[in-house]
């Protein structure tokens, strides 16, 4: 059995992994919040997931780094600085990063590369994401591993063809250009569509989440499988096979 560790384990993502943990017999070796100590909490574990907000991110890593163990990190909100402090902690330690852990969107992702890549550029792409009332960042993690995917279908950088945020006399659309927009309102738990569309036909590939479990479980096997693993970047592909 593997102890594992939760940051942000009062957190609706803390809670429900706090639930797969038990559900699947593994230990929960404890818990910590705002204030919490991440330091003590990674000594006594076998691997960290953390779900809790970009600002903890640093001292998390530098926890994860001080005593040698694994994190995977479902934190969403992340910046480009962000990115560089995983890699340096990835150096040290193995990290698995992502905006979302459940099986249907990583097999999604690997979907809309391959469409992105076999449709040519006058289908233009649009990203749409439906999430609760409480979500703080926008677009969604997901939404934007879904343009990474997209992006890196039709060869391209997605900072050079990222649209988000249209508002007032925006000008006709660019070409090339992969779009985002973002709903919040109730309870969804996440809803995911990448639109391609072109004069004459729409292709729509879409991930709904009925629940949060799906996540919970996607992080807890992804943490699984990080125990024992070399210091090195990670992702849900590799995890799930695909
Ligand atoms: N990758 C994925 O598959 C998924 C990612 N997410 C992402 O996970 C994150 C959490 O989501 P959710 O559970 O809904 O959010 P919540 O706001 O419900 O939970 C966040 C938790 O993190 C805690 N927290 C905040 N700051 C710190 C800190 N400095 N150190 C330790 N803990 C801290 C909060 O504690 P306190 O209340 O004391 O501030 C709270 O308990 C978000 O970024 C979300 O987008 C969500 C679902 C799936
Ligand atoms: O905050 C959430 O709830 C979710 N966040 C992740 C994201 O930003 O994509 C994953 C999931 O959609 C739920």
């Amino acid at each position: 059995m593997a102890r594992i560790g939760i940051i942000g384990s009062e957190g609706r993502m803390g809670q429900a992994i706090a639930s797969a943990v038990a559900e699947q017999g593994e230990v929960l070796a404890g818990g910590i919040d705002k204030g919490g100590d991440a330091t003590a909490l990674s000594a006594k574990c076998d691997v960290l997931i953390d779900f809790s907000s970009p600002g903890a991110l640093e001292a998390n890593l530098d926890a994860a780094v001080a005593s040698g163990t694994p994190i995977l990190v479902g934190t969403t909100g992340l910046e480009e600085r962000h990115q560089f402090l995983l890699d340096a902690a990835a150096e040290k330690v193995a990290v698995l990063q992502t905006g979302n852990t459940s099986l249907g969107v990583t097999l999604l992702a690997h979907l809309v590369r391959q469409a992105a890549s076999s449709l040519g550029e006058e289908w233009d792409i649009e990203i749409v994401e439906t999430h609760h009332r409480h979500k703080v960042d926008a677009p969604s993690g997901t939404a934007l591993l879904l343009g990474e995917a997209a992006a890196r279908g039709r060869g391209v950088s997605l900072d050079d063809v990222s649209e988000r945020g249209r508002d007032g006399m925006t000008g006709e659309r660019r070409d090339g250009a992969i779009g985002f927009a973002s709903l919040r309102g109730g309870s969804v738990a996440g809803d995911h569509s990448v639109s391609f569309l072109s004069d004459n036909e729409r292709l729509v590939l879409s991930h709904m989440a009925e629940n949060r479990a799906i996540f919970a479980r996607g992080a807890l096997k992804g943490a699984m499988w990080l125990i024992g693993r070399q210091p090195g970047r990670y992702a849900m592909p590799q995890v799930l096979g695909l």
